[in-house]
């Protein structure tokens, strides 16, 4: 059974809130999508604005693998001629091989929206798809609102559908744009549509309900041959349905062919593409494509899945590109631990009294407000520690921090700071944004005659967490960074009553793993590169 993708990022998308993208942004997710095999992407509506003007413009000239370009709008305006309309004309203006209109089922919004009667509804849809047909397009025809018309007035929304399969259309797709139908009120409705109107159907779904992704799958598994979502779930108000969702649904667990087939290992990729280029945080509890979808945090689930994968994975991650990552927590036991040991020291085995003596550690640290779930570097060198592999790559004679605020000038922070480096000592100062962030510069300015492999090595990110808010300014805080020489990246974790001594804790532990991961690189060792190192 062959199932067709069509992907409306760049038009229902771009109608979520805070969802937007520039025509270049368009213009590589078009190339990105149809690598992946997506059998039909709709760009925008080319009346609307500009932007999307230029985008028709530009996108004219790209030549797909795979993928139709659709261009997206409205039926005719009422007392128009399809010929004089200029909605219908920016569409063919276009030139994409497909047009996509939408047109009205439900007879409150012929009456009520478009102020036209229900017979002059059916004329306007069935001569706009005619109009465009005749132009030699593919026209998909989008029927808003469906099945709320459906449920308001059955006969009346089937004659919309009729009329635009009258006018040419190849494609009706019936939609819930208002998100509120059930998944099983689809499916019934879906099978009284199959039997009166002969067309390859479609379905489009919003996820008011939370519902659309299962509507989608219900509506395929029904007999729906073309599905329109966006990756991400990007869409008005709540979303469309989720195509990073529905694909691998539908190709791994209900054995449907389509174009994305042979490249599901991309999909996770793309994902997080489109996240990157919408600016916006990856949604990482997405299914199949987020960040935490292959992540274990309970020991006893890390322990099964060592043992059969399948025992608590619903799919391999690789499937879709994604990855299995071990969380470290204090819900872990010794087989997380153990996972981690075997990255550092190969053979050990499960009942190896130092596995046991990390895991207790790892309790009772976290007990005392440390967090290691994105402090997998400090959690490395405590291992490192714990077999005796660890060398301290200086030592701290002490440090100074000066912090100075005069009238309105802006806070002045400067760090003079002795360290020792074998025989050697060096002292150097900087100064700073704030006191972290000068005795940050600082050792590092202090260590790099030392490891000028460190050049390269900066924080990225800096986050403080108070841990006992009752006790004021004597509260116990949490410092997580993260750091990266570019390509890896890490983090470390500090906690103390003062903020100054949990940053540093931090600081040194992202330093210290930094140099030993330049090593290990230098020395050509098992150095894994790691975007996050509990990755497995
Ligand atoms: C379900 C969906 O997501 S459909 C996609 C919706 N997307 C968008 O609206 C984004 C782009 N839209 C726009 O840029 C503008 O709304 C435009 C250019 C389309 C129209 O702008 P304006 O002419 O200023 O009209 P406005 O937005 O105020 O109102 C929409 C008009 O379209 C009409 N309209 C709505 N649906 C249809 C339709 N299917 N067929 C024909 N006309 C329609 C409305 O009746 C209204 O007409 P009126 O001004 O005669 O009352
Ligand atoms: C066409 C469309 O975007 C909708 O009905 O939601």
């Amino acid at each position: 059974m062959r199932v067709l993708f069509y992907d409306t990022t760049l038009r229902d998308g771009t109608q979520g809130e805070g969802v937007y993208f520039s025509v270049q942004d368009k213009l590589r997710i078009v190339r990105k999508l149809d690598l992946l095999g997506i059998d039909y992407i709709e760009g925008g509506w080319p009346g609307a604005n500009p932007k999307d003007w230029e985008f028709y413009q530009e996108a004219a000239k790209l030549r797909l693998n795979h993928a139709k370009l659709a261009a997206f709008g409205s039926t005719r305006r009422a007392n128009h001629r399809p010929e004089d309309d200029k909605t219908l004309n920016d569409l063919l203006a276009t030139k994409t091989p497909v047009v996509t209109i939408f047109g009205k089922s439900w007879d409150l919004h012929a009456q009520e929206v478009l102020r036209v009667s229900l017979a002059e509804n059916l004329q306007i849809i069935e001569d706009s798809v005619r109009y465009l047909h005749s132009n030699q397009r593919e026209v998909v025809y989008d029927a808003e609102h469906f099945f709320d018309g459906y449920k308001s007035n059955p006969d009346y929304a089937l004659e919309t559908l009729r009329a635009a399969i009258r006018g040419g259309a190849s494609t009706v797709v019936l939609c819930d744009t208002n998100g509120g139908t059930m998944p099983l009120e689809v499916v019934e409705i879906l099978k009284t549509v199959q039997t009166q109107v002969p067309v390859q159907l479609g379905v489009h779904f919003h996820n008011d309900s939370g519902t659309a992704v299962a509507s989608s799958i219900m509506a395929v598994q029904t007999g729906a041959v073309h599905v329109q979502g966006t990756f991400n779930g990007y869409g008005e108000r709540c979303g469309n349905a989720n195509l990073s969702s529905i694909i691998p649904t539908l190709i791994l667990k209900l054995g449907y062919d389509a174009g994305v087939k042979e490249n599901l290992t991309q999909l996770t990729e793309v994902s997080r593409y489109i996240s990157e280029l919408a600016n916006l945080h990856h949604d990482e509890r997405q299914p199949y494509v987020g960040g935490s979808a292959f992540a274990h945090k309970a020991g006893t689930h890390v322990d099964a899945i060592l043992k059969n994968p399948l025992s608590l994975e619903h799919i391999r991650s690789e499937q879709v590109g994604n990855k299995r990552r071990f969380l470290l927590s204090d819900q872990a036991g010794r087989s997380t631990i153990l996972s981690k040991v075997r990255e550092i020291v190969p053979n050990t085995k499960k009942d190896d009294p130092h596995v046991l003596a990390l895991t207790n550690h790892l309790k009772q640290l976290e007990n005392s407000g440390y967090q290691f779930e994105a402090a997998d570097a400090s959690f490395d060198l405590l291992i490192k520690k714990a077999f005796g592999l660890f060398e301290k790559a200086f030592t701290l004679e002490g440090f100074r921090l000066i912090v100075e605020k005069r009238g309105d000038q802006p806070v002045l922070a400067e760090a003079t700071i002795k360290v020792g480096v074998g025989d050697e000592q060096e002292i150097t100062a900087a100064e700073g944004d704030g006191p972290v962030n000068a005795l940050d510069s600082a050792i590092r300015k202090a260590l790099l005659r030392f490891y000028p492999e460190i050049a390269d090595v900066g924080l990225v990110d800096y986050k403080v967490r108070v841990l006992d808010e009752d006790r004021g300014t004597a509260s116990k805080v949490r410092v997580l960074i993260e750091s990266s020489d570019g390509t890896n990246s890490w983090g470390t974790v500090g906690v103390s009553e003062n903020i100054i001594e949990a940053s540093w804790e931090a600081l040194v532990d992202s330093i210290e793993y930094g140099i030993l991961l330049k090593k290990a690189q230098r020395d050509n060792h098992s150095a894994k590169p790691k975007r996050s190192s509990n990755e497995n």
